[in-house]
């Protein structure tokens, strides 16, 4: 047993890894097909600068609104045409490893969504070595009870991250919103080659500037959290959609498909998916066109 009381035989396979071998598994540049890793990493966040430029130039919206009074705790609103608060919100955190990326190169799906309704919040965060785990989430807790109480009359907000923003929108379920004086309205989760339990970064160079030790990571893994946790107050028919794409490495197909089990296991309406063909960087930059099956199966979800 360990310090969260669970039972967890030593069958994890990247325990039984070389060290260099669990270092490629979670370094998703190494498993993209179409590109060497460097021009992965390049393309995807000039794709992000691009889609960002692109919603700045062409959608009404409040740029770097404070949600708290940390100078890092900003968050960008892109609106649709219609103007009106009564509508669904998509809430974006964006990816790299919790030291990387920033809501200024990450607004990728925001021309595709407010074009049929939704406003699409860009969250920032104090990624490390600023922020550590435990305040990250924190801050996305914050950034989320902030829209809630900026537009009570809201359709619905839908969190989706990418990567490691995949892992802070998992944290959400776990969120003690008592907390923070306010129950956002949650109807829908979209997790996007995300990491849920970060026992094994820790012996990886990803935590070198998070500096991690096996507890933080433990208290900040929603894997370990969500099998042990107490009934959550989101909503049971709340759709959360665990997605990875076809060329994430193995580990990363492990962690999506066991945190969907014990999404199904905690008695919530998830769904798995693995996009056919697509690598870590595509699964987000596909969501600039509007006719890719991922925009379209969460446009689908926010209007059901
Ligand atoms: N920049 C990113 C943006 C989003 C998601 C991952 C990354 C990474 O860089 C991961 C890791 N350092 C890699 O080389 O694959």
């Amino acid at each position: 047993m360990d310090a969260l009381g669970v039972d967890r035989k030593d069958e994890a396979p990247w325990k039984r890894m070389s060290p260099e071998e669990l270092e490629k598994q979670y370094l998703p540049s190494r498993w993209v097909v179409r590109l060497g890793p460097e021009e992965a990493l390049r393309t995807y966040t000039q794709i992000g600068i691009e889609a960002t430029r692109r919603a700045r130039a062409t959608r009404r919206s409040l740029l770097h609104v404070p949600y708290g009074d940390g100078e890092g705790e900003k968050l960008d609103i892109y609106f649709p045409d219609e103007m009106s608060e009564g509508l669904p919100f998509l809430v974006f955190f964006h990816g790299g490893y919790w030291q990387s990326g920033s809501k200024d190169e990450s607004a990728f799906m925001v021309d595709p969504l407010t074009a049929r309704g939704v406003t699409v919040v860009i969250v920032a965060y104090d990624i490390a070595p600023k922020g550590t785990l435990d305040q990250m989430v924190d801050q996305a807790a914050r950034s989320i009870a902030f829209l809630q109480r900026r537009y009570p009359s809201n359709k619905g907000i839908f969190l989706c991250g990418h990567s490691a923003g995949a892992h802070l929108v998992a944290m959400m379920l776990l969120a003690n919103w008592t907390k923070h004086g306010v129950t956002p309205h949650l109807k829908g989760f979209f997790l996007l080659s995300g990491v849920y339990d970060l026992e094994p970064l820790v012996y990886t160079s990803t935590n070198a500037p998070l500096h991690m030790t096996l507890e933080d990571a433990r208290r900040n893994s929603p894997q370990l959290l969500l099998e042990v946790a107490l009934p959550q107050p989101v909503d049971p028919t709340c759709p959360m959609l665990v997605v990875v794409g076809q060329h994430d490495s193995p580990e990363f197909h492990r962690q999506s498909r066991e945190f969907y089990q014990t999404l199904c296991q905690r008695g919530w309406k998830a769904t798995f998916e693995e996009l056919h063909d697509v690598d870590h960087f595509e699964i987000i930059e596909n969501l600039t066109q509007k006719d890719h099956a991922l925009t379209q199966t969460i446009l689908e979800t926010i209007f059901q």
